[in-house]
């Protein structure tokens, strides 16, 4: 039930609003982008696209942040609420964290020069988490196998061609070295003088520089284009999960499409993020309008 015109006559500003504060996010610190595309991600995968993951630990209520996947790795936080704010000042008490989430995720993506699509709102914001389902691996470790993300991704209506044009996100952003120091120093199936340059910022042994970052794109990480099934043709993926799209299997052949035809990865892209954005949304008089996105009302 989601439409591009929920907004339409409640608040028509809504996604100017949103662009220009993302713009200037976005402005101070290019990395921004893809972490605000990640948390739209790491929201629907766990209970649907309803913000369950920005909701704070408190004393009496557990959320979803301190989930393995999430814990010390999603950021942004101040970000969505300084754009909240502003969106609350043109129209309060009318657009949900879970659609603020959807259209920051959409105008990172463009901004960072990639595709432009219409976004479908009208969701609504959740008043509970899951930290066990946060924990469960419905959101894939880095270490999954390619079964296992194709499986993961299907118990969320989401094929393996969305899977794989997905996984194309991590042509922007950053990712710490203990989640890649196993493929830098212990895998085959990784270009030698590529892991020697991981290697430089990412030694060998657990916990000494864990926290250390790399680009997930080598060739053009601040820019959302295809480099990154470039990347994987030359054996240059950061993360297993990364590597493991191209390494003799089922989609060897999607990765080497969309590393020559950069229209077609565009495509499939937006075709994705607009299913991943549909994942089980609150809506009619199920959840709320958050007023702070960080609290149930
Ligand atoms: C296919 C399964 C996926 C796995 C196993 C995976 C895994 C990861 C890991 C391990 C990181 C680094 C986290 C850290 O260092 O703390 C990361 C970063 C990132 N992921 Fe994924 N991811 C997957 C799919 C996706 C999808 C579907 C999207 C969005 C559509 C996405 C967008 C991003 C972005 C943009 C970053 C960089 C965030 C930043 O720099 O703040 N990933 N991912
Ligand atoms: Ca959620």
């Amino acid at each position: 039930q989601l439409t591009e015109d929920y907004y339409k006559k409640t608040c028509p500003k809504v996604f100017d609003t949103v662009e220009s504060a993302v713009k200037s996010a976005i402005k101070k610190e290019k990395r921004m982008g893809a972490s605000l595309i990640r948390l739209h991600f790491h929201d629907c995968f766990v209970q649907g696209c309803d913000a369950s993951v920005l909701l704070d630990d408190t004393s009496s209520f557990t959320g979803e942040k301190t989930a393995a996947p999430n814990n010390n790795s999603i950021r942004g936080f101040n970000v969505v609420d300084d754009i909240k704010s502003k969106v609350e000042s043109v129209c309060p008490g009318v657009v949900s964290c879970a659609d603020i989430l959807a259209i920051a995720a959409r105008d990172s993506v463009s901004i960072l020069g990639g595709p432009e699509w219409d976004v479908k709102v009208g969701r609504r914001d959740s008043k509970t988490a899951s930290l066990a389902a946060a924990n469960s691996g419905v959101i894939p470790p880095p270490t999954s196998t390619l079964n296992n993300l194709v499986n993961r991704f299907q118990a969320r209506g989401l094929s393996t061609k969305d899977m794989v044009a997905l996984s194309g996100a991590h042509t922007i952003g950053q990712a710490r070295c203990s989640l890649f120091r196993t493929r830098i120093y212990n895998e085959t199936n990784i270009d030698a003088s590529f892991a020697r340059k991981r290697q430089d910022n990412c030694p060998r042994t657990t916990g000494s520089g864990d926290n250390n970052l790399a680009s997930l794109d080598v060739k053009s990480p601040t820019f959302f284009d295809n480099a990154y099934y470039k990347n994987l043709i030359k054996k240059k993926g950061l993360l297993h999960s990364d590597q493991i799209l191209y390494n003799g299997g089922s989609t060897d052949s999607l990765i080497e499409t969309y590393s020559k035809k950069p229209e077609t990865f565009n495509d499939d892209f937006v075709t994705a993020m607009i299913k991943m954005g549909d994942i089980s949304p609150l809506t009619g008089s199920n959840g709320e309008i958050r007023k702070n996105c960080r609290r149930a009302n």
